[in-house]
């Protein structure tokens, strides 16, 4: 076979600056009011195209088969999507801590519909993109918007957001949060009142930073109730998605770092800084 030529595209990872659960659909998915952050904590993938038609992917993680991956997922949707004769060869380079509630997952199948759009000259607006990655996870779409966005809906319904330069530190507690789980929890709590839907909130407008699955996670896993008490000795932090990762936001790059040299020897911890767009623009 020819020797591949490799192209490598960036997959940055979010946080919810704020999270508000406001209803149910039909079809169990909540529906939310959540403020989208890129930052520059970042995966990158390596993609080579192919004329035999065949997705592979060259590195598997070693608890999510190659055909679950996402990344993998992505390409296989948008070759069906498109009828490309075209195949990929992928690598994936994972920096992003998985399970975190940073969307690292999301943001690689995000990267991968949007290189291979233009890779294989598919041709597929933003718009069409968007609507194939929702098939893939909720948080997909606005990885391919491409901009800080306020979303509602499950995350599908985006309105770019201007955010001030910030830096973050972001910390992973030592366990593993499934996204389905918690949910459902979360409804669980609505039917004997322990948790209600933060609708007057959403409608205010409140600017007041609150997660409202933050309380659901922290007494199921202790320790990221931990990480979030330790947090807040400098701060107000607070816990992204469905956790289980904990950040706070700092105004400049020196707090950050300084933040981040007093828990580097406690913890899993992260300085990143907010990024204004995705790195990865699909041309237009
Ligand atoms: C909570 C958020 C906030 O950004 O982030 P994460 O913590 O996962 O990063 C997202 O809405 C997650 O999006 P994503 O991780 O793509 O979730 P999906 O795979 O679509 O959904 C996993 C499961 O979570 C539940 N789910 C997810 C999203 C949503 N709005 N309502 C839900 O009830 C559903 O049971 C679904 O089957
Ligand atoms: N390329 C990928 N990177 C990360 N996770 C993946 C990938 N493909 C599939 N997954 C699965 O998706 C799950 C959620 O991953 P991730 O998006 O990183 O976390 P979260 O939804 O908490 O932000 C992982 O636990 C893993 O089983």
């Amino acid at each position: 076979m020819q020797a591949q030529t490799f192209h490598t595209f960036p997959a940055p990872a979010k946080l919810n600056l704020t999270l508000l659960i406001t209803g149910k659909r039909s079809d169990g998915y909540h529906l939310l009011d959540t403020d989208f952050r890129f930052i520059d904590l970042c995966d990158s993938i390596d993609i080579a195209v192919r004329d035999d038609g065949v997705i592979e992917l060259l590195n598997p993680m070693p608890d999510v088969p190659a055909d679950s991956d996402l990344t993998v997922r992505a390409a296989r949707l948008l070759q069906h999507a498109t009828g490309s004769p075209l195949g990929a060869t992928l690598r994936v380079h994972k920096r992003i801590p998985m399970g975190g509630g940073l969307g690292g997952g999301s943001s690689d199948a995000a990267t991968v519909l949007l290189a291979l759009n233009r890779l294989w000259g598919c041709g597929l607006s933003r718009e069409a993109l968007m609507q194939l990655g929702v098939q893939l996870g909720a948080d997909v779409p606005v990885f391919i918007f491409g901009k800080n966005a306020r979303a509602t809906g499950i995350g599908e319904q985006l309105t770019e957001l201007a955010l001030a330069d910030a830096w973050y530190v972001v910390c992973k507690p030592p366990v593993h949060v499934a996204t389905g789980p918690v949910f459902q929890e979360f409804s669980q709590r609505l039917l004997t009142g322990r948790a209600s839907f933060s609708i007057m909130r959403s409608l205010s407008g409140a600017t007041q930073k609150q997660n409202d699955l933050q309380p659901v996670v922290a007494e199921i896993y202790p320790a990221v109730k931990q990480v979030l008490n330790r947090l807040s000795e400098y701060g107000s932090p607070l816990m992204t998605g469905s956790g289980a990762c904990v950040f706070l936001e700092l105004a400049n790059e020196d707090q950050a770092n300084k933040v981040f040299h007093s828990l580097s020897g406690e913890m899993t911890v992260y300085v990143a800084k907010g990024l204004k767009a995705h790195p990865v623009s699909d041309g237009e």
